[in-house]
């Protein structure tokens, strides 16, 4: 499957480590991850040639070719909040999690869209097994034969 990985970039890269993280999970499952640039520790240095336009038409066009979306919504992005509504508008099933105690929006913690699925972590090894399973999930593979 195509995975869009989708976690803040403006609204703070504290949680790099974790994008790398989901990445290297989400890859070690078999599937490729059309965003990978979230998890590009020189993001901002590399798209500071595109316009923001260009930004935004790149994930946009990224995001429609995608199965699924993993969101790491631990931090207050706008961004990554327009993409999970982006992909819920498209019909592309959502995964969002978030280390256990973080302040994450009402917009995301009361959706009751059945296409979003919301699991908080409490360390990162937690994420593993949490990711697997919705990847899992959407690929069909975790149903009775
Ligand atoms: O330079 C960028 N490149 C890019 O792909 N994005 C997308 C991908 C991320 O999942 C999300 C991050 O949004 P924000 O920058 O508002 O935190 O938006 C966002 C920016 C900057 O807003």
């Amino acid at each position: 499957m195509k995975v869009f990985l989708s976690g803040s970039i403006r609204g703070g890269r504290q949680n790099l480590p974790i994008y790398q993280q989901m990445v290297q999970i989400i890859e070690n499952e078999g599937h490729d991850v059309a965003s990978l640039h979230v998890a590009d520790p020189h993001v901002e240095e590399n798209e500071a040639g595109m316009s923001e336009s260009e930004i935004f038409e790149r994930d946009m066009h990224l995001l429609d070719g995608c199965d699924c979306m993993v969101a790491e919504v631990s931090l207050a992005s706008t961004g990554v909040g327009y993409e999970v509504c982006s992909a819920l508008n498209l019909g592309i099933p959502v995964q969002c999690v978030y280390r256990e105690g973080s302040t994450v929006s009402a917009m995301l913690l009361g959706n009751t869209n059945h296409l979003i699925l919301l699991d908080a972590y409490r360390e990162e090894k937690d994420l593993e097994a949490l990711i697997r399973s919705f990847l899992d999930f959407v690929s069909g593979e975790d149903q009775v034969e």
